[in-house]
């Protein structure tokens, strides 16, 4: 088999633009060959350090140049980097770095793992780069196949995975964003995500590919109409707050928002759209390395409300079930779980995504739900998402969500749990009435459920519990 490698696109700008702006911290700003002497001290340690050896490296990393440094060295030394989120226990970092076969976890604190972990933790932080690590050779390409990073998504089952991506799943990924997103040398895109997280890891190979900088903001809201910042990505609740602390137009350097991570409520979209904030919704994954459909410069508002049109380097299919399959240069390789390393496509290398939905006549792509949540009723599939987002239009709904309870006619029919809007009653005949032309009949809930308030109050709702509740009621 033929390797292939590429220059890595940093070692190119430490080169050619090495005064250039790489990465625009909170008080400082490093230049590219700044950037370029943190990823070769850090590219030394991993090659002299006993600590560092093995195939993989585990990664706690936070916004800084540091992390920066240790994922470009960790690539450019053939390593995978195991990313680990700041958000878990130490338990749970444990052990799915463990389940990745890590030795040693790069991280700021000896408490970041349990003490028994069989895991080792090495200081995160490195400084002082001296003049012999700066002349010794440094690998400055990087291999397009072969591991390159894991990060892990707890999916819909709850139980965390594993997801391997080969580098060149990163590079085609951020090569077709550019379609979509053309950047500049001059550009500056908010790493407003974290770093264990694929929306957070695309920012900085886009930026790295364009020659571009990264901001590491300490507050965003602030940094964002303060500082030259020409692209963000944000999910909905982040845009809420942007829109929220500021008024009227962007600032006039803005150029790209991208907006995932999932649906975008409408209003803020109207709000986003009227204002003239330069908002992209997209539909991705962590297994697609980020987007894989996204809307174009200067949409419409009724363009806005798809996830838009499939990006270069990715294909996307819709299977007879209404699922969404995937495939292309940027699906991931394969997943680590606990019983090992198992790849979930079929033999033509599709991923099922569980997501539903359809592209239109021009190309959009339109997310209608799960499919672990659709059910048939008189043969008619039934989305519960279009359901609820139709209820929630209504200004007498606060929260919807509907489940199916057995039918001996239909097989299942619609049943909707309601959170009435503060300081309407329940009213279902008011909900009848309002989703009257807006919903096909067939779709129509046959009943309404006040929502129960003994329900955890949790991000996502127990949808099987509420299916029992609702079976119990129609009984
Ligand atoms: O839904 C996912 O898991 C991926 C989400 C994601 O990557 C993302 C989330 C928010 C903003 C931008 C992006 C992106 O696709 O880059």
């Amino acid at each position: 088999m033929t390797t292939s490698h590429i220059i890595c696109p940093l070692a190119l700008q430490a080169r050619y633009r090495p005064h250039a702006p790489a990465v625009v911290g909170p008080a400082c700003t490093w230049t590219f060959a700044d950037l370029e002497a943190h990823i070769r001290t850090a590219q030394h340690a991993l090659q002299q350090d006993a600590q560092l050896q093995g195939a993989s490296i585990g990664l706690l990393p936070r916004r800084d140049v540091q992390t920066l440094a240790w994922l470009w060295a960790g690539w450019r030394e053939r390593r995978r980097v195991v990313l680990v989120s700041r958000r878990w226990t130490p338990d749970e970092r444990a052990d799915a770095l463990q389940m990745a076969g890590v030795a040693t976890c790069l991280a700021d604190d000896d408490d970041a793992l349990p003490a028994a972990a069989p895991v080792a933790v090495h200081p995160r932080s490195r400084r002082a780069e001296d003049a012999s690590v700066q002349a010794r050779s440094c690998a400055s390409t990087l291999q397009l196949q072969g591991d390159a990073t894991v990060i892990f998504t707890s999916g819909s089952t709850g139980q965390p995975k594993g997801v391997v991506h080969a580098w060149r799943s990163h590079f085609y990924s951020a090569r077709g964003a550019a379609s979509v997103m053309p950047l500049r040398s001059t550009d500056c895109w908010a790493l407003s995500l974290p770093l264990y997280h694929i929306g957070g890891l695309a920012i900085v190979m886009r930026a790295a590919l364009a020659g571009a900088a990264v901001a590491l903001l300490n507050n965003p809201v602030r940094d964002w109409t303060t500082r030259r910042i020409t692209h963000g990505s944000l999910v909905a609740t982040q845009l809420k707050r942007l829109l929220e602390a500021t008024d009227g137009p962007p600032p006039p350097w803005l150029r790209g928002l991208l907006v995932g991570g999932g649906p975008v409520p409408a209003g803020l979209l109207d709000e986003a759209h009227a204002r003239g904030w330069p908002v992209h919704t997209t539909y991705g994954s962590t297994e697609m390395g980020s987007q894989v459909t996204t809307t174009p410069p200067g949409a419409s508002r009724e363009t806005l409300a798809t996830a838009g049109h499939v990006l270069p380097h990715r294909e996307l299919a819709v299977r007879d079930t209404g699922e969404l399959a995937v495939r292309g240069p940027t699906r991931c390789r394969a997943y680590l779980t606990p019983t090992g390393r198992t790849q979930s496509f079929d033999a033509d290398g599709w991923l099922g995504t569980g997501d539903v939905g359809h592209l239109d006549a021009e190309g959009r792509l339109h997310i209608t739900g799960r499919v672990d949540h659709q059910f048939i009723s008189g043969g008619e599939n039934i989305q519960p998402e279009t359901v609820e987002r139709a209820l929630q239009a209504l200004p007498q709904v606060a929260r919807a969500v509907v489940v199916p309870v057995p039918d001996e006619e239909f097989g299942a029919r619609p049943v909707a749990f309601v959170e009435p809007a503060p300081g309407t009653a329940f009213a279902p005949g008011c909900y009848r009435t309002g989703l009257q032309g807006r919903l096909a009949r067939f779709k129509h809930p046959d009943r309404y459920l006040l929502w129960p308030d003994d329900l955890p109050n949790r991000m996502k709702i127990d949808r099987a519990a509420l299916r029992n509740r609702a079976q119990q009621a129609c009984d």
